[in-house]
């Protein structure tokens, strides 16, 4: 008989089998109770009859024993499975914060973005990138055919045709008659008139976008929809959804006070916008705009500090209103445009960073005199200064250039400046006029205010519901904590309750009709938000817009200018 073989005695008395999870075995690292249990998960094997059908498994579903679940290494990942309804309302949801310019998404990288451009990436197949023509579309093609909008090849043809008579339609005129407009002057426009779009410019710009969380664009009360820049909002609400974008109406002390709260109105539904009037002793709005800042630094409140970036067309005042934050000269402000050369940062408490940026201009179909008239040009650099005072003649009320100038009556531009050199006794050899200095006076004086100009407020008696979207701040649909929300509240309340406020007003440039102008006509402006003021009152501050920073939050002036 055979010795049966004796099993070997484990000597020690320690475990030493692989899935013990005593197992100490010599080794550092014994095996977790989690990794015994998940081998011997792998141990587990289906039972199946001769035919190789599975009878049992241990992970069959005991309710349904023939059901089985699709292997997927996702089980196991950290994602989660969404119903049709849920994903839409998910899609519908975040479509409507984002295209909303009163929501930010804090944590973008928190969601699955994914999940919206999924289509996105669909319509952009480059089908012949990765297989070859005769694959894609051979005789011998290996996959199925095409959507295409035609039938056949004719109609398909057809239809491109139209499709391009529809594209020359709208953009070939607008493009034929800008050449045809400019014509060859164009060609030889000076680069002067180019200011503020030079590459140096724009990398300024980018510089300010990138380091800030709070973008203020300011814009110039008298022309604000002029002097917007869309391509950067654009490009904020494209590739930087988490920061925030303000508007600042500045200089509005230069326009009367309906046609500032008209405006206010008009864009406060697009982005939260604040009137201001940049003046180191008799500021207006800077009390808003501290706590709005203040607000947005504690919805950064996972940040030590926030920077807020300035930007602007040249002139527009973005150095005087960080100037006017600081009570103190830390900007350089000059009457002509450019004078901000490279980007500046000044500290304005511990938690709020401020970034001056020079003027930057978008491209446009803007005419030499629209780019002086903005105030973009140095006027003391034009060659021929008197072509654009038609323009400023065809902007200006009669009235007010009759006041300004002493001259009673005049027939064309030309007849203007011939007059006012001979009141101002600006004449050249021989008694002719020197209608070269003369332009650039009165250009001089419509740059900085002295003329009363403004373009109006867009009139609103379409619709009383659609009031400023003041309340539209809401919280944000990821970060959904009490505190955003609180913050967000009182960012609109600091919004509306400037609307209520008394604009100061230079009340010498206009005429008593032209303050209470559309404010007596229109129903929306109540009583007590009358533009009337006493006169000594004119550029008083109102008690709530006096507000000085703590002392204990100032800190040391610091001013980074670029090395
Ligand atoms: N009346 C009035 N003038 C203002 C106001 N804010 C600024 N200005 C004037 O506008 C001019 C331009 O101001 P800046 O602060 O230099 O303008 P900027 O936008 O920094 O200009 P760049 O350096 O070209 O970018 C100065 O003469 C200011 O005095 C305002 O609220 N009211």
């Amino acid at each position: 008989m055979a010795k049966k073989k004796e099993r070997k005695v484990n000597v020690s008395g320690k475990p030493k089998h692989s899935l013990d999870v005593n197992r100490t075995d010599g080794k550092k690292d014994s095996r977790s109770a989690a990794t015994v249990r998940r081998l011997k998960m792998y141990n587990t094997r289906p039972k199946r009859d001769r035919k190789g059908k599975v009878l049992k498994h241990e992970f069959q579903s005991k309710e349904l024993p023939s059901t089985r679940i699709q292997p997927d290494r996702r089980w196991f990942g950290n994602t989660r499975v969404v119903n049709q309804k849920e994903l839409e309302f998910f899609r519908e949801e975040l479509q409507s914060r984002l295209s909303s310019n009163y929501n930010v998404l804090l944590k973008e990288r928190k969601l699955p973005m994914s999940l919206l451009n999924d289509h996105q990436k669909q319509s952009r197949v480059h089908l012949l990138d990765t297989e070859p023509f005769e694959d894609a579309f051979g005789p011998k093609k290996k996959r199925k055919r095409p959507k295409l909008a035609a039938s056949d090849y004719e109609s398909l043809v057809k239809k491109a045709d139209g499709s391009q008579d529809a594209f020359e339609e709208k953009y070939g005129n607008a493009s034929a008659e800008g050449s045809e407009g400019d014509g060859l002057r164009d060609l030889v426009r000076h680069t002067m008139f180019e200011k503020g779009q030079s590459k140096r410019i724009w990398g300024e710009l980018y510089k300010v976008i990138d380091s800030s969380d709070v973008v203020v664009q300011v814009l110039d009360a008298r022309d604000p929809q002029g002097t917007r820049c869309y391509h950067l909002e654009k490009h904020l609400k494209e590739h930087c959804k988490h920061k925030h974008m303000i508007l600042l109406l500045n200089k509005c002390d230069l326009i009367p006070a309906w046609a500032t709260k008209g405006w206010l109105r008009v864009l406060s539904r697009e982005y939260p916008t604040l009137a201001f009037h940049a003046s180191i002793n008799k500021s207006f709005g800077k009390g808003s705009l501290l706590s709005v800042l203040r607000q947005f630094a504690r919805l950064k409140s996972d940040k030590q500090a926030i920077s807020v970036g300035f930007v602007g067309y040249p002139n527009v005042g973005k150095s005087s209103v960080i100037n006017t934050l600081r009570t103190k000269n830390v900007c350089k402000v000059a009457p002509i445009p450019g004078e901000t050369k490279v980007w500046q940062y000044i500290t304005l408490t511990k938690r709020i960073f401020l970034i001056d940026c020079p003027g930057v201009v978008y491209q446009s179909s803007d005419t030499e005199t629209d780019i002086v008239l903005k105030g973009v040009v140095r006027v003391t650099n034009l060659e021929d200064a008197s072509e654009h005072i038609g323009e400023v003649l065809k902007r200006v009320k009669k009235e007010h250039l009759q006041r300004a100038y002493k001259i009673k009556d005049w027939e064309d531009d030309n007849d203007f400046l011939v007059q006012l050199c001979k009141l101002t006794g600006k004449l050249l050899k021989g008694g002719e006029p020197d209608f070269m200095t003369v332009a650039k006076m009165v250009l001089h004086d419509w740059q900085r205010g002295k003329i009363p100009f403004f373009v109006p407020p867009p009139r609103q008696e379409d619709d009383v519901s659609e009031e400023p979207n003041v309340s539209g701040i809401e919280q944000d649909v990821v970060v959904d904590s009490s505190k955003t929300s609180a913050a967000f509240r009182a960012i609109a309340n600091v919004i509306s309750s400037q609307q209520t406020k008394n604009v100061p007003v230079q009340k010498d440039l206009f005429s008593e009709n032209e303050l209470k102008g559309e404010a007596s006509e229109s129903t929306e402006f109540p009583a007590s938000e009358s533009t009337e003021l006493p006169a000594s009152e004119s550029l008083e501050l109102p008690a709530s817009e006096s507000m000085e920073l703590p002392a204990s939050e100032l800190v040391e002036e610091a001013q980074l200018t670029e090395s």
